[in-house]
């Protein structure tokens, strides 16, 4: 048996610390901070953070093939440079609904960047509902649109054969599975996998290990959950010492360590005092499974 342990390494007092990133060539952890308009990156050899504040809430960042990142700002997928601090518009979406905003996004094993939206929050998962849609940036930056309706648009994942892309409508309480088809990168055949229980509360950012097995952060749940796509069974609970945990990522030495996000916004002074690293970087290791790499945006 693994002995799993569970440390904040970085105290960052996130508003909403969201997309988890390991970028293996400098050892670092990208995540973005939405509401105060910032992309961090750690340093797990150094420990030191270095950050770009943009225009507009950034809602994920991912990693560029031929170097540099790209982000969602806003309501756009932008290029992002680091040297320069720039972040250039690729595309835009959603222009007729101006209370709107990226939220979660990944790229898909050809190098598309999948993101999608939801009206601005009054408060914590307080919103005007189903605003939301799912897009993706192809690498020569058109845009295409999946679906709308969508509430809360969070976590998403391809299998390991690239034949299925999990999805999380966060206010659906469930993580839900499509079949895809890596060559035209369209999607079909929603069916949910796994409905949340109570305690666990809302689905958030989730990854898939090289198991083909899914984890899902549940903001309010202060948890992480493994879950067999298959059975649909939960296999596993990490808790946290965090109740607003958003998001997970694998990253380390062979990818065998586990990263998670959490915010502060939303929390009392009372719950702040009792939960100091509220808003830090969790760092997750003795699972004994490790996860895979992220794909680079192709464009
Ligand atoms: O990061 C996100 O996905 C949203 O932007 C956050 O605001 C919360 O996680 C959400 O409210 C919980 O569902
Ligand atoms: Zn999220």
């Amino acid at each position: 048996m693994s002995s799993i342990k569970i440390e904040c390494v970085l105290r960052e007092n996130c508003r909403c610390g969201e997309s988890p990133v390991w970028e293996e060539a400098s050892n670092s952890l990208l995540f973005v901070d939405i509401p105060a308009k910032k992309v961090c990156r750690w340093d797990s050899l150094s420990k030191r953070v270095q950050q770009v504040t943009v225009d507009a809430p950034v809602s994920s960042v991912a990693l560029r093939q031929g170097g540099g990142y790209v982000a969602t700002v806003g309501t756009k997928f932008c290029a992002l440079n680091w040297e320069d601090q720039s972040a250039v518009a690729l595309a835009t979406v959603d222009k007729d609904k101006k209370n709107n905003r990226f939220n979660d996004g990944k790229v898909d094993p050809a190098g598309r960047y999948f993101a999608g939206t939801m009206a601005e929050e009054t408060a914590p998962a307080v919103l005007e509902r189903h605003q939301g849609s799912l897009y993706s940036l192809f690498p020569d930056h058109h845009v295409e649109k999946y679906f709308d309706q969508v509430d809360i648009s969070n976590g998403l994942d391809w299998s390991l054969d690239h034949k299925i892309f999990y999805y999380i409508d966060s206010l659906s309480y469930s993580v839900d599975a499509f079949d895809y088809d890596l060559q035209t990168g369209k999607i079909s055949n929603r069916r949910s996998i796994y409905k949340l229980e109570k305690e666990e509360q809302i689905p958030d950012g989730m990854c898939i290990d090289a198991d083909g097995k899914l984890w899902v952060a549940c903001y309010n749940g202060g948890r992480v959950i493994h879950l067999d796509p298959e059975t649909g069974k939960r296999l596993q609970t990490l808790k946290l010492p965090v109740v607003k945990t958003t998001s997970c990522c694998f990253g380390g030495k062979d990818y065998s360590e586990m990263y998670v996000t959490c915010a502060r916004d939303g929390m009392d002074p009372k719950d702040l005092l009792q939960q100091p690293e509220a808003g830090g970087i969790f760092k997750i290791t003795g699972l004994g499974v490790k996860g895979i790499p992220p794909y680079p945006y192709a464009g």
